[in-house]
């Protein structure tokens, strides 16, 4: 498992664009057959991709975690980006369609996981932090998610917010997760920006064609930098790092956060004449 550290917001400053992919960018986390899991410091988060091609694949157990099952102290949400697929979990297995998601409390047996179609193989994005207490698992249909319409065509930022884990939804200690999905025609996600320095987060870009990219920006808000991201790449976002970005072509992401509150209106806004 890759380890991400902890990072000061001076030393952006410093770094090339090279080095500030090493340090933020968890590039392809979807790769026929495998698995790839980083662990990151702040909020001991957990990023991984596993895609299942004509044979399943367990969930690893990395050394770093020294537990005897992944969730042994863990809550996991996963959302699948890819063809129909599935999770087994103990005795019971969760088909899940594309976009469809499944919370996985703290205990919970190893998830192996099968694509219905190797050919079309699902593609399962992961996000787990450390958990105090065991809520129910529980699988979130895409069909019956309502949506929060925000932006304006006018401000090329028209999307819609699909919350899988959140307060009132699903119960979970840490976890907040969903899914944006950008209107045609607009480009830029979460702006005008903000921090939040209760939580960190994590977005997973998906949806892009082949050719296009996302120019992601992160940083404080005064000393921004850019990220250039690509299909299923994903990035971490420090408490008082923004994160937003703008596509040369049509996108979603997924985006998670763990911390010390769940609420999701806990944003600091940015106003943009600090924008720098
Ligand atoms: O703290 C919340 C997260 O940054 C995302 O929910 C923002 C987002 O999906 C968007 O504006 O498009
Ligand atoms: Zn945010």
């Amino acid at each position: 498992m890759h380890h991400l550290h902890d990072s000061h917001p001076a030393d952006l400053d410093r770094l090339t664009s090279a080095q500030l992919r090493e340090r933020f960018l968890l590039p392809r986390l979807f790769r026929a057959g495998e698995q790839q899991l980083h662990y990151w410091d702040v909020d001991r988060t957990v990023v991984g991709g596993v895609v299942p091609t004509a044979s399943a694949i367990t969930l690893e157990t990395p050394a770093n975690l020294a537990a005897g099952s992944f969730c042994e102290r863990r809550e996991l949400g996963i959302i699948n980006l890819g063809g129909a697929g599935s999770v087994t979990v103990g005795d019971t297995t969760h088909d899940l369609a594309p976009s469809d998601g499944l919370y996985l409390g703290r205990g919970s047996p190893t998830p192996v996981f099968a694509s219905a179609d190797a050919a079309h193989p699902a593609q399962f994005y992961l996000l787990s932090y450390p958990a105090h207490a065991s809520h129910p698992s529980q699988v979130v249909r895409f069909a019956e998610i309502a949506g929060n319409a925000l932006g304006s065509s006018a401000t090329a930022n028209e999307r819609t917010i699909y919350k899988y884990f959140a307060p009132g939804l699903v119960t979970t200690c840490q976890l907040v997760m969903g899914l944006t999905i950008i209107a045609p025609g607009s480009v830029w996600n979460t702006m005008p920006p903000h921090t939040h320095l209760r939580r960190s987060e994590v977005y997973c870009y998906c949806r892009l064609a082949p050719d296009a990219v996302v120019m992601h920006f992160m940083g404080a808000p005064t000393a921004t930098r850019h990220l250039v991201m690509r299909d299923g790449d994903a990035v971490i976002s420090p408490s008082w790092s923004i994160h937003a970005g703008a596509g040369t072509g049509a996108y979603a992401f997924v985006w998670g956060m763990g911390g010390e509150n769940q609420e999701f209106s806990d944003m600091d806004a940015v106003a943009m004449s600090d924008l720098t």
